[in-house]
């Protein structure tokens, strides 16, 4: 049986740092923001339909999206955004299936999925048991700045496009708290592999 963990947390949560720990357990992950950046490259389906929705002028010279830009527009605009999210989210969900379920017919004893927006879309009933990252809601603010060079405008945005931090925690099996050192989360999500006899 293969254990199937949702890990999810808010935007500059700390998803990509947790994510990256579960490979010192040789535990598999799928990166459901890697997949949206593969289903919209010239050539594929949801590209086209991107272009047809957004305009020639969401795109670069290159003729890739100019994330930046499709990223302004959509978290200015709740109705833009669910426009994104119709066409990008259901080619991003059957890949994330098709390799969960290859993970789980190679007979791994655990697999990741890392979907941000694992409680806004209702996917949990994809996973067994939900992980949430967690930070307070001024750490995440300014680690989001920092890393992505965003005003405090653009940071709040974004944050405020998911549910709440708290309110994830609210339902998730298990939490890891970010606030402290990424060493200080190491440990907790080794014990917590631990207490589900992952490890
Ligand atoms: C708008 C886009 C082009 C901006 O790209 P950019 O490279 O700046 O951001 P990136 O894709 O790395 O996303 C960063 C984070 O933003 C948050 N986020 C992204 N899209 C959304 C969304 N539609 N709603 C709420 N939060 C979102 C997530 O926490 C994600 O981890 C891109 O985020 C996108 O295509 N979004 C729609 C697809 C989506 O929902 N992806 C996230 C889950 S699959
Ligand atoms: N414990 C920590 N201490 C200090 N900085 C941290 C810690 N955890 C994460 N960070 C930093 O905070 C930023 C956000 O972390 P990360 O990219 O892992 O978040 P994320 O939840 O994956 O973000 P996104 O939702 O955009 O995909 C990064 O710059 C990362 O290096």
């Amino acid at each position: 049986m293969t254990l199937v963990i949702g890990l999810t947390g808010s935007i500059a949560s700390g998803k990509s740092t947790v994510s990256l720990m579960f490979d010192e357990f040789n535990i598999p992950v799928v990166d459901a923001d890697k997949l949206s950046r593969e289903v919209v490259k010239p050539g594929e389906k949801a590209y086209d339909k991107i272009v047809n929705t957004f305009g020639h002028e969401i795109l670069r010279d290159d003729q890739t999206l100019d994330r930046k830009k499709l990223g302004g527009i959509i978290f200015a605009d709740e109705d833009k955004r669910k426009q994104l999210n119709s066409i990008v989210h259901p080619a991003v969900r059957e890949r994330m299936i098709f390799r969960r379920d290859s993970f789980i017919e190679a007979g791994e004893t655990c697999v990741v999925l890392d979907i941000p927006l694992l409680f806004e879309s209702k996917l949990t009933h994809f996973v067994d048991k939900t992980l949430v990252v967690f930070v307070d809601e001024g750490v995440q603010l300014k680690r989001l700045m920092e890393r992505d060079d965003y005003t405090e405008v653009e940071a709040w945005q974004r944050i405020k496009s998911q549910i709440s931090i708290d309110e994830k925690a609210k339902k998730a099996n298990a939490i890891i708290d970010n606030n402290g050192t990424k060493y200080e989360s190491y440990i907790q999500l080794e014990k917590l592999l631990r207490e589900w006899k992952i490890i």
